[in-house]
């Protein structure tokens, strides 16, 4: 297997010309399966699996991960070019459960991306349609097709219960499930994630620490149906309110940020905090800095 995306250097277009032709299904599919390799090794990243760590699971590790990211890879070009082809919402779906398969089948039953499938795949799907418009890929126009073309059917699934752990503790607890955020066009995504990851980068913070900055931020705005399936609303709250509080201290570009991330890090496996929708969200945070709708990471 070639190694990670992240682990490559990162690449610049061969010729001028590439850096300006429209990104194809490949280009964009190829993005999330190497965003979702980053949000990977992003470490510390308290209660998740990391390349050294697995978090507060016990049934799951980074190999788990590199099976699910490579299972996943056909799906995301797919996705994007159902975008393309201005696919509505029961054949993205369709996609996306047989994605799903893949990755259940990657994992031997294991869910480690459920919800990225179905966050990433709803923006391929966008960046896919505004390609086909010739439209620009910016996190407004992401944001607008994805409430445009696909909104009413997301607020109509959102209507249906959930089956899942999240998704039942959520509605559990009056929290808003994965399926309630898409139909609100990803609020945590673009008004917390994309403004977070900008001032990091604005800040002049390396690829990490921008990373890391953004997914405290974003743990801190989202109502993470897997950490009040794990902990109830006292679990969630508590993540919540430690992610405030990193942040309060410096955050990210405090010097002493992985060490005070890695502390969390004991007290969420001390409670099988898992916050797996915040590291999906960072994902697709990563995803727009790749598909260059949100600035550049530094190269290091
Ligand atoms: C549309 C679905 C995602 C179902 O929606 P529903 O609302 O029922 O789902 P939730 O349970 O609320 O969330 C599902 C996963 O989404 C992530 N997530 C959590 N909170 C949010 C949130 N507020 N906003 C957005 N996304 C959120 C999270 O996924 C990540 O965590 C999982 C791994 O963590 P882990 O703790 O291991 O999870 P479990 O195994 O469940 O718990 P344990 O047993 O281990 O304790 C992993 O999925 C990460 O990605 C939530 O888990 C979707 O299921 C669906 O219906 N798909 C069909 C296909 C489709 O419609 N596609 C559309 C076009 S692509
Ligand atoms: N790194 C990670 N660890 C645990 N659950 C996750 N869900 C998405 N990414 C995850």
């Amino acid at each position: 297997m070639s190694s990670p995306a992240h682990e490559r250097p990162v690449r610049r277009p061969a010729r001028a010309a590439d850096a300006l032709r429209a990104p194809t299904a490949a280009d964009l599919g190829r993005a999330a399966a190497a965003a979702l390799h980053d949000e990977l090794a992003l470490a510390p990243k308290p209660g998740l699996v990391t390349l050294t760590s697995n978090g507060s699971h016990d049934d799951m590790d980074a190999r788990t991960f590199f099976r699910s990211i490579a299972a996943l890879r056909r799906y995301f070009v797919r996705i994007a070019g159902l975008g393309m082809a201005g696919a509505d919402f029961e054949a993205l779906e369709r996609a996306g459960i047989e994605a799903e398969a893949c990755m259940l089948a990657a994992t031997g039953g294991i869910n480690t991306h459920r919800g990225a499938i179905f966050l990433l795949g709803l923006l391929c799907a966008c960046a896919g349609a505004l390609v086909s418009a010739g439209q620009p890929l910016t996190p407004t126009r992401l944001r607008a097709t994805l409430v445009e073309r696909w909104g009413a059917a997301l607020r109509r699934r959102a209507q249906r219960p959930s089956t899942l752990p999240g998704g039942m503790a959520a509605r559990r607890h009056g929290l808003r499930g994965a399926s309630e955020e898409a139909a609100l066009g990803f609020p945590a995504v673009f008004d917390v994630g994309v403004p977070a990851m900008r001032s990091a980068l604005a800040q002049g913070l390396s690829r990490e620490r921008a990373q890391l900055d953004t997914f405290f931020h974003l743990m801190a705005a989202l109502d993470d149906s897997n950490l009040a399936h794990r902990g109830g609303l006292e679990g969630l709250r508590f993540a919540q309110q430690a992610a405030r509080g990193f942040l309060a201290d410096g955050g990210a570009a405090h010097p002493l940020a992985l060490a005070r991330a890695e502390a969390l890090g004991q007290d969420f496996e001390a409670r099988r905090l898992s916050p797996g929708g915040s590291a999906d969200m960072l994902a697709a945070v990563c995803w727009m800095v790749r598909i260059g709708a949100v600035g550049a990471f530094k190269v290091r």
